[in-house]
């Protein structure tokens, strides 16, 4: 084919095969699509149509033959197919009210608007879209949405349009409409159409129709012909005799994998010895595939990520956000909450914990009664019995322990303390007795601590503790708990939220809008990216004031490390939910893959306890986790003072961008791969 007669043609598709799997969709499929006309693509359900078309657009990859679409294959680098040259409007009937009108705008947005660079008058119907959208909250029929939706594909001024399906569910007057546009817009000769539909009497309006079965072509040519030749008064019958026709063959040879009975290229009729106007789809000499070649410049800029379709992609983001303010508030509310919860009710000390007293030394002048005086009250409610009430209370679990003092506490404790060598006797009646009840251990180590600070402010104890090197007196768990906790809250968060917007986005179509558009699998994990870290900064200041002004959690280090790191946690959960959404289809079993990896990671990371009590073969997976390292950062920072100087700090940071890079590199291999 010269490259001249290459140049008249809009699509044009040879030995077309694609699989998805083991099933055989495509099976070398010609089609032909001159340049200026409206090409029919007419065909069962399930035959392969939408395959065809996303291998059209260049958002499916073949897996064998070759696609030309307006002169060089899709996804040609430099070629504006996905891109510029082709709109789109994909079979998606649960578009939601709201992503219309996104779409319109991104569509808008990504394609440069075409009434940035075309007079008004010659898309006028496409612009009167703007004035519905502009209406956005009329925007409820399915017909309204069908007009939006074909009219953020008509938006860019397209050299090829590509409906799939418009008129499905519309009612006949707007049917009727949407045809009239079509036939309308390639009277120019510089648009052309391609649209599938079911009914197919209405396709009686295309130039040029193209009937497909079991990923094959039966059949291409003018409506009118089409019908001459099968002796038929509709099309519909034409078609159906058609597949009639291939059924027989069909039977005859049994060895095409889906019952396809032409021959590579060839027309039903050819076998007949009649010639189909096929628009040059026959059989033919065996062609010489045109040579494409890009500079490597063009192929460079191909590859690298184009700032103004992230910019669309992120206020598209921003625009779907501000139309879910009830979501926005939620993200923004929810690590708040969560934040507040925990410094609430975890690691606080236990109230009115009541604890039996056995004390048998009666002097008011006594050390067990000055002993008992120094425990705070507000923790431990003494209750003095007998030695017997106690023990009944306690074995009721009515007492959490039972506290006793023989009857010469006072002077066997002074003993002890002056005499080098005493009796066993001696040491035992100048101990005190705790009988702990050790079903809650938090509770009984509270216990056994105020005891023993008993101790230390009556100045009976051994030790003296000096103030600590780092953290304080007062620390307790939500002291250690909080920085792990707030870096697991951040991750998780931005896991959960960005899994499931990228899978909603994709299944109404939108994302695949995008691509079609010419927005990148690398542009889209970017803008992605970007558009987190908005919501991310917002919740971190929320969460830094309420930890450290409302809870005042101590915070030693520098605010800006603690930010930095909190920020880039944030950013690894974004990067790890377009993990899990681009490999993951439907939303359920996103959100399921990210509660299913959520609490493993928080008890082997060491954030709700230390990493040390981990038994050694888990404790190599947990020093591999993104949250290990960095909590331990975090805690450094924070409690120590320390910045990046220190190992300890700079590794928390490392492994986590570490991990991010790891995340957003999978991210776009496998969206590359799907797409
Ligand atoms: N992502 C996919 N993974 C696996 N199989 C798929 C996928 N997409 C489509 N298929 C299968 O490929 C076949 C062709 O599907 P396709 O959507 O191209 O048909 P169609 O002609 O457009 O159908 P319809 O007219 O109902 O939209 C069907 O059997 C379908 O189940």
């Amino acid at each position: 084919m010269t490259e001249g007669r290459m140049k008249d043609l809009a699509i044009r598709c040879r030995e077309v095969c694609r699989s998805y799997g083991k099933l055989k969709v495509l099976s070398n499929l010609n089609l032909t699509v001159p340049q200026g006309h409206i090409y029919g693509l007419l065909g069962p359900s399930g035959c392969g149509k939408t395959t065809l078309l996303k291998c059209i657009l260049g958002t499916l990859k073949i897996s064998r033959g070759h696609i030309s679409v307006l002169g060089k294959p899709p996804a040609f680098p430099g070629h504006q197919v996905p891109g510029r040259m082709v709109g789109y409007m994909p079979q998606v009937h649960c578009y939601q009210i709201k992503c219309i009108y996104i779409a319109l705008l991104t569509s808008a947005d990504i394609s440069k608007c075409c009434t940035e660079t075309q007079p008004e008058t010659q898309n006028s119907k496409q612009c009167r879209c703007r004035s519905t959208v502009a209406r956005k909250n009329s925007l409820e029929s399915g017909g309204q949405k069908r007009r939006v939706s074909l009219g953020a594909a008509l938006l860019q001024n397209p050299q090829l349009l590509i409906l799939d399906e418009p008129t499905v569910g519309v009612d006949p007057v707007l049917r009727a409409k949407i045809w009239q546009h079509l036939v309308e817009i390639v009277k120019t000769g510089k648009v052309s159409v391609v649209i599938t539909t079911h009914y197919i009497e209405e396709a009686r309006q295309a130039n040029v129709v193209g009937l497909m079965r079991n990923g094959r072509m039966l059949a291409e040519g003018e409506p009118e012909t089409l019908m001459k030749q099968n002796s038929a008064a509709t099309l519909e019958k034409a078609f159906l005799q058609l597949c009639e026709t291939s059924d027989q063959v069909g039977s005859k040879h049994s060895t095409y994998p889906q019952g396809g009975v032409l021959e590579s290229g060839q027309s039903l009729e050819s076998g007949r010895g009649e010639s189909l106007p096929m628009l040059g789809v026959g059989p033919g000499p065996v062609e010489e595939l045109p040579k494409y070649s890009a500079d490597w410049k063009v192929r460079v800029r191909h590859v690298m990520p184009k700032w103004r379709n992230i910019a669309a992609l992120i206020i598209k983001t921003t625009v779907r956000m501000k139309r879910m303010p009830g979501s926005l508030f939620f993200q923004f509310l929810l690590p708040v909450m969560q934040i507040s919860l925990m410094c609430l009710c975890i690691g606080g000390d236990p109230k009115g914990i009541q604890v039996a007293v056995v004390n048998n030394e009666t002097s008011s002048s006594s050390f067990s009664q000055s002993l008992l005086s120094f425990l705070d009250n507000s923790s431990v409610q003494q209750v003095n019995l007998s030695h017997a009430e106690a023990f009944a209370g306690a074995y009721n679990g009515e007492y959490w322990a039972v506290i006793g003092f023989g009857n010469n506490f006072t002077s066997y404790l002074t003993k002890r303390m002056i005499q080098r060598q005493v009796s066993k006797e001696v040491v035992d009646g100048g101990s005190v007795h705790v009988w702990l009840d050790l079903t809650n251990r938090q509770i009984a180590l509270m216990l056994q601590k105020k005891i023993k600070d008993a101790f230390e402010v009556h100045q009976s104890s051994l030790f003296f503790f000096e103030e600590p090197i780092y953290g304080s007196m007062n620390s307790d768990f939500t002291t250690f708990v909080t920085p792990g906790a707030v870096l697991s809250i951040t991750f998780y968060l931005a896991v959960g939220l960005t899994a499931l917007s990228f899978v909603i986005e994709r299944k109404e179509g939108l994302m695949e809008r995008c691509w079609v558009s010419g927005v990148s699998s690398m542009e889209t994990v970017l803008a992605y990216l970007i558009s987190q870290l908005i919501i991310i900064s917002v919740q971190i200041i929320l969460l830094l004031i309420l930890m450290l002004l409302v809870f005042k959690i101590p915070n030693e280090g520098n605010l800006v490390l603690v930010i930095a790191l909190i920020v880039l946690q944030g950013i690894t959960g974004t990067s790890f939910g377009l993990v899990i959404s681009s490999a993951i289809d439907d939303e359920q079993n996103a959100t399921q893959a990210a509660l299913g990896i959520f609490y493993p990671n928080l008890i082997v990371s060491g954030i709700i306890w230390p990493v040390e009590c981990i038994p050694y073969p888990l404790r190599y997976i947990s020093l591999a986790l993104p949250q290990t390292y960095a909590s331990e950062a975090l805690r450094c920072i924070m409690y120590r003072g320390w910045g990046l100087s220190r190992m300890i700090v700079w590794r928390g940071f490392v492994v986590t961008l570490g991990w991010n890079t790891f995340f957003v590199i999978l991210a776009i291999v496998i969206l590359k791969l799907r797409m």
